[in-house]
């Protein structure tokens, strides 16, 4: 080519002029950006869990376990539950244009996104040969949780892990199909949607894009359907809560970390989140 054309090229190339639709490069990058984040901000990489796979809690640890209070139990999966949510605070501050959203809107974001993203970042770690899943540094199955009480809703969520699980996404498809779940312009009080549904249709076109490109369009409206079983699973887990606080009131408000009651206790008034 003549030397210095391709400049000539550049200036006049239509894509270097402002276009309101997004190019092909734009989605490419953000698909790479958000999978990146998923990647920085997983606790696990998927080698580790790997590793760590065949790692299963004795009878005697399990018992251990069960033999835990109620309220010493719920401590627990409310710490572990906290720290993941922190990893994904994280993911979300580094999907493009979620900074940009007001702070308001960030939050609501996660107050109604968080355990759903949760949720189907711990499909990662459910092993569908022994139904265990991995949870305080072993693999362990729903008995292990006994002393929660909430037979009901572990059961749901160990089937909404094998079910998600069974899909066998990859880690690319996890991270947009988070982005896609936390980037949800119909959430409850959003001063913006306009803003967050801009997001959300270029998240859209990044998830698309590389269904299209793994030739899994199929898995599209299977994910949808899982979106529903999200919702149920959050709500489950909000009135197991209310019913847990009942019993345990001190437990919940001096004991359950200040995150997980700003984003889980309808009624307190802290402000952890505005770390964002
Ligand atoms: C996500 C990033 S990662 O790097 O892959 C990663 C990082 C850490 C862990 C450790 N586990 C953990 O913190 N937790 C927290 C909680 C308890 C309360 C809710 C969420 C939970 N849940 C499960 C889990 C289920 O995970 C697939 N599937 C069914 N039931 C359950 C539990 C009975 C609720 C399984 C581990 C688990 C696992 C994975």
């Amino acid at each position: 080519s003549i030397p210095g054309s391709e400049m000539g090229l550049r200036a006049f190339d239509p894509e270097s002029l402002f276009c309101p639709y997004p190019t092909s490069t734009h989605i490419e990058e953000l698909c790479a950006s958000i999978f990146r984040s998923h990647r920085e901000t997983s606790q696990y990489c998927v080698e580790e869990l790997q590793i760590l796979r065949w790692k299963i809690f004795s009878r005697e640890e399990v018992l251990a376990y069960q033999n835990k209070s109620m309220d010493e139990m719920w401590q627990l999966c409310a710490v572990r539950l906290t720290d993941a949510v922190q990893y994904v605070v994280e993911f979300a501050k580094h999907i493009p244009g979620f900074r940009q959203l007001g702070q308001n809107d960030q939050i609501a974001l996660l107050k109604s996104g968080s355990m759903e993203v949760v949720l189907v970042r711990m499909s990662r770690i459910f092993n569908m040969e022994n139904s265990t899943v991995f949870f305080d540094g072993k693999f362990a199955g729903p008995e292990l949780f006994k002393s929660l009480a909430c037979g009901d809703f572990i059961a749901s969520v160990f089937d909404f892990s094998h079910g998600l699980c069974a899909l066998r996404l990859t880690e690319q498809q996890v991270a947009l199909f988070s982005a896609l779940v936390l980037i949800n312009a119909d959430r409850p009080c959003l001063e913006d949607r306009d803003r967050v549904l801009r997001v959300r249709k270029d998240v859209e076109l990044a998830f698309t894009h590389i269904l299209h490109r793994d030739n899994q369009e199929s898995l599209l409206h299977k994910l949808y359907q899982k979106v529903a079983l999200l919702k149920n699973l959050c709500s489950l887990h909000i009135e197991k809560l209310r019913w847990f606080r009942q019993y345990y009131p001190v437990t919940v408000h001096s004991l359950f970390p200040p995150l997980y009651k700003e984003l889980f206790v309808s009624d307190t008034d802290t402000h952890t989140m505005v770390t964002l």
